[in-house]
Formats: structure tokens, sequence, C-alpha cells
């Protein structure tokens, strides 16, 4: 019996290469759960992960943008670093949204607008990304619905395939970077990409974005266990939404106090790099709404200056 027949899996089936796999919880409801427990999955090798290899490997560097908890700032940190390496003329550069049920990075980087139906150009030789500039392209579900209000309800051997489809039939150019916004926690979608991505070609790491509560905190240990799980090096911890700088009087505030620089002491718990923090600024939420490039329009915002810190630090460990 192949892996490939098995039908009606449960939501949250690992994948029969998966190392859980048979051994998850979702796996005690499953007909197949003795199987995928035999080790007679584990050697598979399936054929898209040879043809992923090869449409990737024109891509210098592959980064996935993770967070514990959801709203703390993954698809604007995604945004504003990809539009700050694509600053760099010399620098090619592809935003990968792989948020399938809530995508917002299309109008976020303003290549969609609210009315706008899809863009993406599927021709026989494969996904045409869509151009911000010559150097900074992106791809997205949302590119491929009619409507940008549809909602996407998805099982996981869907979603997949969808991911298989960005990662296999996308035609990037020569890249620098892909830099790859997740959705929250450690769902189907983490568990495809690092199925995929690690096995065909390795990615070079990861940045982890937090906010400074106790509460996001804790669900941040939870993905670095998950980095360090699946062999995924971490870049570095961004610490967003930390602070309130006053535009008019230029006074800090720490909203979410006491626990402002939490992140940085997780950082030094389990001695990962520490990138720095970004703060609140109205600006920034009202750039993303426009799909307008915040570094160029406050080029001398507190936040830009440590985004360009952290933009130094990620060309630095990528050895550039
Ligand atoms: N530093 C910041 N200053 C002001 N607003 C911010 C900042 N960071 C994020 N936001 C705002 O917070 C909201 C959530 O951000 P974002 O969508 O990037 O989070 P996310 O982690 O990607 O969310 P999800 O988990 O739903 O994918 C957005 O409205 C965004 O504009």
């Amino acid at each position: 019996m192949s892996p490939n027949i098995i039908k009606d899996e449960p939501l949250h089936c690992p994948g029969p290469e998966s190392e859980d796999a048979g051994q998850s919880s979702a796996c005690n409801t499953c007909n197949y759960q003795q199987f995928c427990s035999s080790n007679q999955t584990k050697n598979v090798e399936d054929p898209d992960i040879q043809l992923i290899k090869e449409n990737l490997s024109n891509i210098k560097n592959k980064v996935l943008v993770l967070s514990g908890k959801g709203g703390v700032g993954k698809s604007t940190f995604s945004t504003l670093l990809s539009f700050l390496l694509s600053s760099d003329p010399d620098m090619n550069i592809g935003l990968l949204d792989l948020d399938i049920t809530g995508p917002s990075i299309p109008k976020m980087i303003g290549s969609m607008n609210d009315n706008d139906n899809a863009q993406l150009h599927n021709s026989n030789n494969g996904l045409i990304p869509h151009y911000i500039q010559d150097n900074f392209a992106s791809i997205s579900i949302q590119y491929l619905l009619p409507t940008v209000d549809q909602p996407i309800i998805w099982k996981s051997n869907k979603k997949e395939q969808i991911i298989k489809k960005f990662l296999k039939d996308t035609q990037w150019s020569d890249l620098d970077f892909l830099i790859i916004d997740t959705p929250p926690g450690t769902s189907d979608e983490h568990i495809f990409i690092n199925k995929l991505l690690n096995k065909s070609q390795s990615i070079t790491g990861a940045v982890i974005i937090t906010t400074p509560q106790e509460v996001a905190l804790n669900d941040v240990r939870k993905e670095i266990n998950f980095c360090q799980k699946v062999n995924i090096k971490i870049l570095g911890l961004v610490e967003n939404m930390s602070g309130f700088v006053c535009n008019s009087c230029n006074k800090s505030t720490d909203i979410f106090k006491p626990t402002t620089g939490g992140g940085e002491a997780l950082c030094k718990e389990f001695n990962i790099p520490y990138w720095g923090k970004l703060p609140i600024d109205p600006r920034l939420g009202i750039c993303c709404d426009q799909g307008e490039s915040f570094i160029d329009t406050y080029p001398d915002s507190d936040a830009t200056k440590n985004l360009i810190k952290m933009g130094d630090l990620l060309l630095d460990q990528c050895n550039y």
C-alpha cells in the first residue's frame, strides 16, 4: 500500500512520512494508524521533493518568519524586511505568503486592492509571481482567488497541495532571499514547509516574532522547541510592539508593563540571537493598510532605524 492512497485522513494528519506518523493525537482515530506507525512509510521519497529542489535551486537563502501567537506582527515584519532588503537594487527578493487561510501580504505590499480579482498568472511554465518592483516579487493564495473576501476553508491535504504548488511551480528569478511569512503556531503549514523544504534543500533559518506580553512569550517557547526539533536554525528573535513612541513628544511608554524586555531574556535563556525591538507606531499600520513601504515613507523613525540593524544582522548571518 502506498501512502498516496490514504484517503479521509484526520484534520491534523501529520502525514505518512512525518516523524510523528501514526503517533500524533490525530492518529488515534485514523484507520491507517497501524500502517503509519510501521516504518514502511518513512523511507518513501515524495517525487515532488526533487521537483521542488530543482525549482528552488536559484534561491540563495530561505528565511521563515514564525511566531507562537497570532497577530503579533509576522506579516508586518515580513513585509518590512522584504521592502528593506529590496531597497538595495543589487538584491533580489521573493516574499512567499504561506498563510493559506488568512493571507494579508498582497494588501500590505500594495499588490492588491480590496476590489481586485486574481492577478497571478498561471502559465504553462508555472506560476508567475507578482512583481512589486523589478527586484521584489511575491506569491500568495490571495492571487489565485476570484475575490478578496472569499473565505478559505481547507483540510490539511489541500493546504499541502497548494504549498507544494507554490514551491514546485513558482517561476522565481535568481533570488538572494525568499522570505516566508507563516501562520501562527506550529500548524499544518509549518509541518508541510519543513517536510518539503528541509528535505529538498534546507531552510536557512527562522526569525521569531513576539510581543513583550507573557502570554506571547510563553508561546514562543513552543516555537523555539519546534525549530530545535526539526533542526531549523533560529537566526534571531524580534520583540515587536515593544513600547509606544509618541510622534509628537517622542516620549516612550511601555504599553505591556512590566514585561517589556522579555524577548531579550528569552534569547539569553535559549542562547539565540536577539535582534532587538520594534515600537508600536500607528503610522506602520497605516502604511501596511495602504500597501506603502514604511521604510521609504518614514526613514528617520525608530522603527526604521531598528529594522535596518535587523537587516544588517540577517545579512551578516547569511555572509553578505
Ligand atoms: N510595530 C507595530 N506598530 C503598529 N502596528 C503594528 C505593529 N506591528 C503590527 N502592527 C499591526 O498589528 C496587526 C497585526 O499585525 P500582523 O498582521 O502583521 O500580525 P500577524 O502575526 O501576521 O497576524 P496573523 O497571526 O493573523 O497572521 C496589524 O494591524 C498591523 O498593522
